[in-house]
């Protein structure tokens, strides 16, 4: 049976014991297992076990050409990954027994790969638990640890790392001592002060103590680097915790800032040496999903629980927690209509997921004058940059994406109540002047139309808030229930608010899907027959397509605007990402790679789940044969070329339908003289191609 969440953690609990932990990264280094039992570390692509019968030039070089070792140098950084080898080679040597995932100072579950407890299989396509489907995985970029063994994928889906935190949060806990101050550790999903469940629960087991609380902040770079942050997300990140600094400040709680170096030392360092010095025997994080930080998070609360530490996790970045939305045979769901469907019904019934927290009223004053704490305000000053992360393009940033709960309220206010301007595609900011009030034509009003087209500020610009958790999904759905009636949330696809808390209801759908199957953020394909697809290995395709000089136009202004902006509306990443993935034949973790890398509003759920969706090895429910035509997906989604003239300038001049597809509409002198790209591949070709590698897993046309 699957342990789901259980109440006790529940956003609604009050009890003083509570315990939880940060975020860490994905990946989790691969240990495949050989049938004697025996693990090794997948360091280096598997070798191929079928014959390849294929003319592609590329096939040659995916097998140990210079391109593919390239590519992976591309793909997958250095990580701690030479230190992890020598300490696991140094265990071996001593005989200690070697965990499936190690961790290193956490203390990871030992992998059983005999004990199968689950038989929860998404629908629509054997993903785990049935060994006789899971094939070793063999695609080019099985390296360093970026992308678990099939093997081990099955077994965290087994018994995901989300259970296992929750049950051992759930135990009970004797002998807690009061300490001399409470910790809420704040991670970099959760930078708001406001509707805060572990804040607010850290404050109120303060005040039942008498001792203050203390905010934590971790900065971990060989996090930050592991899972491809942008440079702008880490930005962004410090540039809301400066805000969110001030305003603990005037509530008299400190910021407790450090760095980090080693990842994988977090645990041991906070219940070891920080909070000791802090004199914290009650700790609080709300949950982050992911699956390496869901490991550190187990790590944090075996350690606390040997030095009489209670580290208690809380659910909070999800309206609906995972574990609540069940099929009617209390099973989890993989189909989003349906899994929406419940998703809304557990809102109806359940209104306790929709209650919002106050902020909490802070520490006295007299905690300045503390001969302990009161250097705590000054002492740990949040850095203007984190080594290796520095933004190139900050005052960019700044212009488009202010930081601040208080300007996600009102980029939300602007969306629910302003009429739609055009063009709005630019580096401005979402609250740049000339927004009219007019709550019936307001965007939402508008947004079942307007959330397809990139011509002006149809959708809302809120992603990179409630990414970083600036703003909670409670506030924005909060805001969104007064246009119901009765005050209902109104999620049916007949209004444009309906059909906008449709779409926010698809990030606690990824982060549900990631929680329960969480093989997603291991690199794995949800769909595991997919994970054979083979893929070309062709650096300057990828390059065209990271500058947007593919020749097709709707790309390309959709990469420049990546690239300018970290950003880019729904319809042109689904276009972009199914043009990598589909038409030029890429392996779809390196444009999830790219986009992270890219992205203000960068998150491992949302983003996995688009490019898997787009690439067909994800939930989408309908066959891989359905591929974009991104010809047609850009005459609908930018039908004057406005999007794209303002992103290629090449092609402003260009009247009518040409701007879509230059290079067919002109005679070639003429096309010659734009100085804009050929198209790199050819669009029937590809898709045919596509079509074929799909249908046969594993093998390439001949
Ligand atoms: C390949 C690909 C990669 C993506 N990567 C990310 C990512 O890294 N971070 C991210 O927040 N979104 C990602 N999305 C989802 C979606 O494109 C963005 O959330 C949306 O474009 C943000 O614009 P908005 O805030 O104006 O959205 P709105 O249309 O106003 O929607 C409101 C909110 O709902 C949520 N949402 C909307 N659509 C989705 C979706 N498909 N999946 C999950 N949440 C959704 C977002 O939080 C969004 O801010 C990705 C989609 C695709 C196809």
């Amino acid at each position: 049976m699957r342990l789901l969440a259980t109440s006790i953690l529940h956003r609604t609990t009050t009890t003083t014991t509570i315990n939880l932990y940060p975020r860490m990264p994905q990946l989790t280094l691969g240990f495949g297992s050989s049938g004697s039992g025996t693990r090794q570390l997948s360091l280096s692509p598997q070798k191929p076990i079928r014959q390849i019968t294929s003319s592609s030039s590329s096939s040659s070089a995916r097998h140990g050409g210079t391109g593919q070792s390239d590519l992976w140098k591309m793909h997958h950084e250095e990580e701690d990954m030479a230190a992890i080898v020598k300490s696991r080679a140094k265990d071996k040597a001593e005989g200690k027994e070697v965990t499936m995932h190690d961790d290193r100072e956490g203390g990871e579950v030992k992998g059983q790969p005999g004990k199968r407890t689950r038989n929860d299989s998404p629908q629509g396509g054997g993903v785990a638990g049935d060994e006789r489907v899971i094939k070793k995985h063999k695609n080019a970029y099985e390296i360093k640890g970026k992308i678990a063994t099939a093997e081990d994928a099955a077994r965290a889906d087994q018994d995901p790392p989300l259970d296992q935190l929750l049950r051992l949060v759930a135990q009970k806990k004797e002998g807690i001592k009061k300490g001399r101050s409470v910790v809420y550790w704040m991670r970099m999903e959760d930078l708001r002060i406001e509707d805060n469940t572990a804040f607010a629960q850290a404050s109120a087991c303060a005040k039942q103590l008498g001792i203050p609380i203390i905010v934590l902040f971790v900065i971990s770079p060989g996090d930050y680097r592991i899972h491809d942050r942008a440079k702008r997300k880490i930005d962004f990140v410090l540039r809301n915790l400066r805000w969110v600094k001030a305003k603990l400040d005037k509530i008299n709680i400190p910021l407790h800032v450090l760095t980090y170096e080693k990842r994988l030392s977090i645990p041991k360092k906070l219940i070891t040496e920080l909070f000791p010095q802090l004199g914290a025997t009650h700790v609080f994080a709300n949950i982050e999903y992911e699956v390496d930080e869901l490991r550190r998070d187990i790590a944090t609360v075996r350690f606390g629980q040997e030095k009489g530490i209670d580290v208690v996790y809380v659910h909070d970045r999800l309206v609906v927690p995972p574990g609540k939305v069940l099929s009617k045979q209390g099973k989890p769901m993989s189909v989003y209509s349906p899994w929406q469907r419940a998703w809304a019904k557990v809102l109806d019934e359940q209104k306790e997921f929709l209650r919002m927290q106050d902020v909490p009223p802070g520490n006295d004053k007299s905690l300045r004058d503390d001969p302990e704490f009161g250097k705590l305000f000054e002492a740990t000053p949040i850095p203007d940059f984190v080594d290796g992360f520095k933004c190139d393009d900050e005052d960019v940033m700044r212009e488009c994406w202010p930081e601040g709960t208080d300007v996600a309220k009102e980029v939300l206010h602007r969306f629910l109540y302003t009429k739609p301007r055009k063009p709005q595609f630019q580096l401005v900011s979402p609250l740049s002047e000339g927004a009219e009030e007019d709550a019936k034509n307001s965007r939402v009003a508008k947004y079942q139309v307007g959330r397809n087209l990139v011509d002006a500020d149809n959708s809302s610009k809120l992603s990179p808030y409630l990414a970083a958790g600036v703003i909670s999904g409670r506030m924005v759905l909060n805001a969104a229930r007064k246009f119901g009636k009765g005050g209902k949330l109104d999620s049916g696809r007949d209004t444009g608010v309906g059909m906008w808390v449709q779409e926010v209801a698809w990030r606690d759908f990824y982060n549900h899907v990631m929680a329960i199957w969480p093989r997603v953020s291991m690199g794995r394909p949800f769909l595991e027959k997919f994970a054979d697809v083979q893929w070309e290995v062709n650096e300057k395709h990828l390059q065209a397509w990271k500058d947007g000089k593919t020749g097709f136009p709707i790309v390309d202004a959709a990469m420049r605007a990546c690239a300018k902006r970290g950003w880019m509306e729904n319809r042109v990443r689904m276009v972009s990402a199914s043009f990598l993935v589909k038409s030029l034949m890429l392996d779809w973790r390196l444009g999830e790679k790219h986009f992270m890398e890219c992205f203000i509003d960068g998150d491992l759920a949302a983003n996995n789940g688009g490019w898997q969706w787009t690439a067909s090895t994800g939930t989408d429910p309908q066959p891989y044969f359905r591929i974009f035509n991104t010809l047609t997906q850009s005459e609908k989604c930018d039908p004057n070329g406005d999007y794209i003239r303002y992103w290629v300038p090449e092609l402003r001049n260009l009247k009518g339908k040409a701007v879509h597809d230059p290079y067919h509409h002109m005679p070639r002198n003429e096309f010659k003289k734009l100085g804009y790209p050929e198209p790199i591949v050819d669009h029937k070709q590809s898709r045919e191609r596509a079509l074929f590698r799909y249908k046969n897993v594993g093998e390439r046309e001949s």
